[in-house]
């Protein structure tokens, strides 16, 4: 289903968002998010394909000088319309499960042959279905998994090509939940360890050490952790290529954060500073470059918007409660993230000196969903304009990690996602029925 927009949105340039507003009220790419909001309901995702297209671009500009391909990580927005409109425009993709394999065939069968597969839990059926789609890459992360590959690909008489993700043991600043590289965390093999496993590899007929990677977590602001993680893989290259293994790929995993606040920011910059920081650590060693962006490309792109159902007062407390709750956007209740909160009507302006707030009567809300949890929270303590309720607010940047950390919890249906692409609006999802969810169940 989609439906023709008639305004032309703003340059992409003067705002990381797509979402500005127009007349006063809030739009997206020229499609007025109250009218979206009334035709679709709520909780809904809003998503711009400009803008994704736009984050793929800046990352294809930042690494133009190096052979390289964009593998987008799944994990953070897994929409079958999102795979594709970056398959189209020559992404590869990073998967983690059986599942995501599943969703670039159906989004796009050729990116198959673009695709690294990562995750320390691999099974037999997934390394299975991956050697029969012929993957790109198989990013192993421990011995055992390395032998199940190669019975796996000899039972098929298929070469698998391989690389090993090491553990740097390099510390990334960024919430304790999403940080990976460190040698107390469960991902990759200890980097030390690396090059005697690959020698025994070199054994081993049906397998092909093609590849290094690396990937250290998530939400990462500054680089030069990606710059010292880099230049330890490259001195394992070294080695590697002195013990005559032919090795074409350099994985850098992914992890390049967003600023979630209102301060500056600007993407093409901060992906040229992260460039750079690879640049650096590549040193003299040359390969193809696989870099798994997943946040980067997609968080600002999104946004969830719901709908104020309840002000309430409990003690000094006031509490905006939202038809969206934590099973729609897990983000604050996991890693106490912050996303900024706006409404969809832009506040007047306030006379100077004074505080007119008559709907909530305080500057200072909590934001909370539904659901039967006092973690079930999008903001503590946030000073909001004026709320009532039937009032619309837009939860930004949450196009990563939001619709594909949903759940049915409380048995509450997933929303519905929508995908403003050039004069349309497409309709990538609906809303979940309850029919939906009762269906797997056998009774
Ligand atoms: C192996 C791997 N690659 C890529 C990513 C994508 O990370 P991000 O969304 O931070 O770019 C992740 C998630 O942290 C990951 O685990
Ligand atoms: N789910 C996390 C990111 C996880 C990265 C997965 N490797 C977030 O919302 O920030």
């Amino acid at each position: 289903m989609s439906k023709k927009i008639a305004a032309t949105p703003p340059p992409i340039e003067a705002n990381p968002r797509p979402f500005v507003y127009r007349d006063r009220l809030l739009h997206c790419d020229g499609a007025d998010l109250t009218t979206l909001a009334a035709e679709h309901g709520t909780p809904l995702y809003v998503y711009s394909a400009r803008h994704i297209s736009h984050r793929l671009q800046l990352f294809k500009d930042a690494f133009a000088a190096h052979p390289h391909t964009i593998c987008y990580a799944i994990k953070a927005n897994s929409s079958l319309a999102i795979l594709r409109l970056l398959a189209k425009q020559g992404a590869g993709f990073d998967i983690v499960s059986g599942g995501e394999l599943e969703r670039v065939r159906k989004a796009h069968k050729p990116a198959l042959k673009k695709v690294v597969f990562s995750g320390v839990g691999k099974q037999t059926w997934e390394i299975d279905a991956a050697l029969d789609a012929d993957i790109l890459l198989f990013n192993v992360e421990s011995e055992a998994e390395l032998h199940l590959l190669a019975a796996r690909a000899e039972a098929r008489s298929k070469v698998a090509r391989f690389a090993l993700r090491v553990n740097p043991d390099v510390f990334a600043e960024t919430h304790p939940y999403i940080s990976t590289g460190l040698s107390e965390h469960k991902f990759g093999i200890d980097i030390k360890a690396a090059r005697s496993i690959y020698r025994s590899a070199k054994k081993m007929k049906w397998l092909d050490p093609a590849g290094v990677s690396v990937h250290i977590g998530s939400q990462i602001r500054k680089v030069d952790p990606f710059a010292a993680a880099l230049t330890r893989v490259t001195s394992l290259i070294a080695d590697l290529r002195r013990d005559g293994h032919n090795i074409r790929y350099i994985d850098a995993g992914g992890g390049l954060g967003i600023d979630y606040g209102t301060t500056a920011f600007d993407p093409a910059k901060q992906v040229a500073k992260y460039a750079a920081a690879l640049t650096k650590g590549l040193g003299t060693e040359s390969a193809h470059l696989l870099l798994e962006p997943g946040r980067f490309i997609i968080a600002q792109a999104g946004a969830l918007l719901t709908r104020v159902l309840y002000v309430k007062k409990n003690g000094t407390k006031t509490f905006v409660i939202t038809d969206a709750g934590m099973n729609d956007l897990i983000r604050p209740a996991l890693y106490h993230a912050h996303h900024e909160i706006i409404p969809i009507k832009e506040p007047a302006k306030q006379p100077a000196g004074k505080q007119p707030l008559p709907e909530t009567g305080e500057n200072k809300v909590d934001v909370v969903g539904p659901v039967c949890e006092s973690g079930d929270f999008f903001a503590r303590d946030r000073v909001l304009p004026p709320v009532k309720p039937n009032d619309l607010l837009l939860l930004l940047d949450a196009g990563a990690y939001g619709m594909s950390q949903t759940s049915n919890y409380n048995s509450r249906p997933r929303p519905a996602e929508l995908l403003i692409d050039g004069a349309t609006t497409k309709l990538i999802r609906r809303r979940e029925t309850m029919r939906d969810l009762l269906a797997p169940e056998l009774l």
